[in-house]
């Protein structure tokens, strides 16, 4: 006689599916990398240096769009790699040594494009330091813009708890410097792109404080819809 198989479980709702959902789906991937990945927080803020570099001095479009697909693949490769270190996690919960050849070498990806990245950032700038020495007012406003910027992005990217205040705060101070910024740039992408970033820290910063404070009432940080 046959026993009935019983019926396997099934996966939990997982959100409306389309277009959107996808987008939102991959939006939190990002976002939660930068939250729990110290590697993409620094990725992020040498981002939006590049970002600043290239939104202060006219490079050529071919220069523009080498800087921006550097800047982009090594983003793609640190998620890839934490979407590899998620898999190794499922996979093996103890010391294996496959899972550190696998970890190992995901990791080594990373580092070869963002040593790659830095090598070309210098040899462009090298290139270009011509215009860099006639553009003095230029790489001043820049720093002066710049400089406060980023450690406004820094802050918003960083672990350590702090009130919900300050994060807007710097937020908003990074928004007013990117928008003033913007009106004389020397670049409408590599501001945007800048801008674009601070939008991913700002969001990074209220994923981290949600999480926090799901950890201190023990609630579940995501309700599966029924
Ligand atoms: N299950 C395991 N077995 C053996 N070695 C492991 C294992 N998990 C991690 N490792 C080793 O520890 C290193 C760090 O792994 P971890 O999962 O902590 O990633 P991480 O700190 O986010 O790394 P990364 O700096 O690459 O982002 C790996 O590169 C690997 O050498």
């Amino acid at each position: 006689m046959n026993t009935p198989t019983p019926p396997r479980p099934q996966f939990p709702h997982r959100g409306s599916p389309g277009l959107l959902a996808s987008f939102h789906h991959a939006w939190k991937g990002l976002i939660h990398t930068v939250v729990y990945q110290r590697n993409m927080r620094v990725h992020l803020v040498s981002g939006v240096l590049v970002g600043l570099v290239g939104s202060g001095i006219p490079l050529g479009l071919a220069e523009k769009v080498t800087l921006i697909f550097c800047v982009l693949l090594i983003f793609f490769a640190e998620i890839l790699n934490s979407a590899l270190e998620h898999l190794v996690d499922l996979a093996v919960q103890q010391f294996d040594e496959k899972a550190r050849l696998a970890k190992d070498a995901a990791a080594a990806g990373v580092m070869v494009l963002a040593l790659g990245t830095v090598v070309i950032f210098a040899a462009l700038l090298v290139h270009n330091w011509g215009t860099v020495l006639t553009s003095g007012p230029q790489i001043a406003r820049q720093v002066t813009l710049g400089l406060p910027f980023t450690a406004c992005v820094t802050l918003l990217v960083l672990p350590q708890a702090r009130p919900a205040w300050v994060d807007w705060l710097a937020f908003l101070g990074a928004g007013l410097l990117i928008a003033l910024q913007a009106s004389e740039t020397a670049s409408s992408v590599f501001s945007a792109l800048t801008a674009g970033l601070l939008v991913v820290a700002g969001a990074a910063a209220r994923e981290r404080r949600r999480a926090g404070a799901h950890k201190k009432t023990g609630a579940a940080p995501v309700s599966p819809p029924p």
